[in-house]
């Protein structure tokens, strides 16, 4: 597994990038927010009259549920995330994120750096998460089997 991939199945990203790079044994996933493959976004409504309303534990949510998804589609997962860093466009949120962050991580989690940005690449955006995981290492077969040459072993470990 190496280089950049774009995911089956969620929200296309809207530039020339992927989903996420995987390179030195690091899983590297592009900033992700809440948006669905539909393009619509989580955490954010409309009503017939216009009035938009935005909940950040929503899209945190499914920010972290986005990016597990496409970490499981590099043989990761969130518990293989090191590095956290969060985009929030208004430090009002700062709570509501971090109550649903602690639904999913604990101080045994990735280290995490959390800053406030003008804008993010959509207005119904409050969140954008951009995290590094180290890929789970491959098991090593028996002893006394021996592979044949190019053979690959499928990542170590379960996940949820
Ligand atoms: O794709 C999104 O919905 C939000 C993230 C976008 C970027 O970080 C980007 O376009 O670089």
């Amino acid at each position: 597994m190496s280089g950049g991939r774009v995911v089956a199945g969620k929200a296309v990203p809207r530039g020339r990038f992927p989903h996420v790079k995987v390179a030195g044994g690091f899983a590297f996933v592009s900033g992700t927010s809440s948006r669905r493959p539909d393009n619509t976004i989580a955490g954010a409504e409309v009503d017939a009259l216009g009035t938009t309303a935005l909940d950040i534990r929503v899209q945190a949510r499914a920010v972290l549920e986005n990016v597990r998804d496409i970490l499981r589609e590099v043989g990761a997962d969130l518990r293989d995330l090191v590095q956290v860093t969060t985009y929030l466009v208004n430090m009002n949120d700062f709570g509501g994120y971090n109550e649903v962050y602690a639904e999913f991580f604990d101080e045994a989690g990735p280290a995490r750096t959390t800053v406030a940005v003008h804008q993010l690449p959509h207005p119904h955006l409050l969140i954008e998460i951009q995290a590094v995981a180290v890929l789970p290492s491959r098991t090593a077969p028996p002893s006394g089997v021996e592979l044949p040459s190019g053979a690959e072993l499928p990542s170590g470990g379960s996940h949820e």
